[in-house]
């Protein structure tokens, strides 16, 4: 690989902050000195459609391709070289001559509660406004808590957080990856419990896309932290064979202790009242162990579930 090496990153606050992490990471991996790191790796922002429309009805008809064609085909045009997503908005097939050539390590994958009156999730009073834009937080959230009024919050972040700050909704729930990238913890009241909050797959996890052809680039090995990269094929596993998508209420999430995998998936109801949960270990897996396993249980879970498959609601995240 030669310089420069490009980076194609949308404008977003989170775009920016995670395509500048990993802009310092391929530096420091490549020994680029501080100075020079703009010049041999910069960052070429790039508007995609789904960044210039405005009106949100056409935005759901479009679904998140609308955010990643533009540096899709600047990849592919060879205008940059690496493309950076957050690994949970990344569909399961990559686009014909492209790759996800390394997977950096994870961040917290939990969600976050946020609230401006209320210092944890349990200390909400009967009947109050949850903020989400997620299926799967909405049907978790209330699987615990059927009073609860869960209602749409759309935008990025800093919206979601600028409303829960005024009070829109007595308590919204985030990531609490995005909110670390962006530097912006102090609205975190509680860090969930993986169990009751099982993350989407991916949760706190990016991608490193490049053109096929780059796979084995020197800074790819670099980046990529086997570990996570081993818990992400076993969530993907799970997320393929749930047919897991933005508009369905699933959760899959995968650690690594003592060379053993743990891997659990999980559909729920949109109103939570129902609930299919399967775990499994593996020992010491490769990638394609860790896959596997996760579309056997993601399949059982999909048979368990059966026909009471979740509206495709116009919800996301
Ligand atoms: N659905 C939107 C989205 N896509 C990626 C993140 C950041 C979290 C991550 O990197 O996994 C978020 C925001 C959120 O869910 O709070």
């Amino acid at each position: 690989m030669t310089f420069p090496l490009r980076i194609g990153t949308r404008r977003s606050k989170l775009a920016l902050a995670q395509s500048g992490m990993i802009q310092r990471a391929i530096g420091r991996a490549l020994n680029v000195p501080e100075a020079e790191i703009e010049t041999a790796v910069p960052l070429v922002e790039i508007v995609t459609t789904g960044d210039r429309i405005q009106d949100r009805r056409l935005l759901e008809v479009g679904g998140k391709a609308l955010f990643t064609k533009e540096i899709e085909e600047a990849l592919l045009a060879g205008r940059i070289d690496i493309a950076i997503h957050s690994m949970k908005d990344v569909p399961a097939e990559q686009p014909e001559g492209l790759c996800i050539a390394a997977i950096p390590e994870r961040e917290d994958a939990r969600d976050a509660f946020i609230s401006r009156d209320f210092d944890s999730f349990d200390a909400l009073p009967f009947g109050a406004r949850l903020g989400t834009a997620s299926l799967r937080r909405q049907a978790q959230a209330l699987a615990l808590r059927p009073d609860l009024k869960v209602e749409m919050l759309r935008g990025n972040i800093d919206t979601r957080l600028r409303r829960a700050a005024d009070g829109d909704f007595d308590a919204i729930l985030l990531a609490v990856s995005g909110m670390t990238r962006l530097g912006v913890t102090d609205p975190i009241r509680e860090k969930l419990s993986l169990d009751a909050f099982l993350p989407a797959p991916g949760q706190g996890a990016l991608a490193i896309q490049t053109r096929a052809a780059d796979i084995d680039a020197d800074w790819v090995a670099a980046l990529n932290h086997p570990e996570t990269a081993l818990c992400i094929a076993a969530e993907r596993g799970a997320m393929t064979a749930l047919e897991g998508s933005c508009r369905t209420a699933v959760g899959a999430y995968a650690r690594i202790e003592q060379d053993t995998l743990h891997l659990t998936t999980e559909m729920l109801s949109p109103d939570g009242s129902a609930r299919w949960r399967r775990v499994g270990d593996l020992f010491q897996p490769t990638e394609a162990d860790a896959r596997a396993l996760g579309q056997r249980l993601g399949g059982e879970v999909h048979a368990s579930a059966g026909d009471q498959e979740v509206d495709p609601a116009t919800l996301d995240g």
